[in-house]
């Protein structure tokens, strides 16, 4: 059976892409393939513009679960708190890292047996398991995008060496630019809004969590 490496978990509102201002449970994976979360290695990294502490098991309820349902009981657990018995809409996503390194199928059918639609947030170098409820994939420069159908392609901007009208062949339902936070911030976000008026097919897409201070 496999066992699963959290970073931490925590209830806030989704701060990005279509189903920004949701309330959801994230679940945050330990581990990326396309960094080691390393600070010196981040020059050297196939991603090198990562917000995101994904090292450790050592955030909020972070640690090894045992199992799928020992995880979802815990996400179940920490999504009712607060809310009325039998509220509906339970909503998860998972993140990290790179969460597709360890999300299986038991681990999507004891968070569907709990009621949970699941979302995901992916680099896209890993196909995505069957039962997904949303799949959002988030593409990195020189990467080779396995997973090219989903429900939203989020692309970090400006990224040199990526072109943006091939992604408009892939299948996804919606598009979206979201500015690369960090140094530059504001050309980033001048950049993401030139790109928006050029381009009618994608839509901003801003990290409102960080606007207003939500984790
Ligand atoms: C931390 S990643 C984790 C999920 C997955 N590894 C991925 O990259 O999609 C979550 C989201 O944050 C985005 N992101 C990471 N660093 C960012 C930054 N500096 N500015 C804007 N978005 C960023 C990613 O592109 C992705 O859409
Ligand atoms: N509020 C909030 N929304 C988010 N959407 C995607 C996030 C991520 O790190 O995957 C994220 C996050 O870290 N916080
Ligand atoms: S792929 Fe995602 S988690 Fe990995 S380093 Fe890049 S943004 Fe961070
Ligand atoms: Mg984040």
């Amino acid at each position: 059976m496999a066992s699963y490496a959290v970073k931490e978990m925590f209830v806030t509102l989704q701060g990005e892409g279509l189903n920004a201002g949701r309330r959801a449970l994230f679940m945050r994976f330990s581990g990326c393939n396309l960094w080691s979360g390393r600070e010196e290695d981040r020059a050297g990294a196939e991603c090198t513009f990562c917000d995101t502490d994904f090292v450790g098991m050592n955030g909020d309820h972070g640690g090894r679960y045992a199992g799928a349902d020992e995880l979802a009981d815990k996400a179940s657990a920490l999504w009712c708190e607060g809310l009325e018995e039998g509220a509906p809409c339970a909503f998860v996503v998972l993140t990290g890292g790179e969460p597709l390194l360890q999300v299986d199928a038991a681990l999507i059918d004891a968070l569907h047996a709990r009621n949970f639609e699941i979302a995901v947030e992916t680099n896209g170098t890993i196909a995505a398991p069957p039962g997904i409820d949303w799949i959002c994939v988030s593409p990195k420069a020189g990467t080779e995008i396995v997973q090219r159908s989903g429900d939203e392609l989020k692309l970090v901007w400006p990224q040199p060496g990526v072109d943006p009208d091939a992604m408009e062949s892939w299948a996804f339902r919606h598009h979206l630019v979201q500015p690369m936070d960090g140094p530059g911030q504001v050309d980033n976000r001048n950049a993401a809004l030139k790109f928006v008026y050029q381009h009618p097919r994608w839509r901003l897409s801003l990290q409102t969590h960080k606007l207003i201070g939500l984790p």
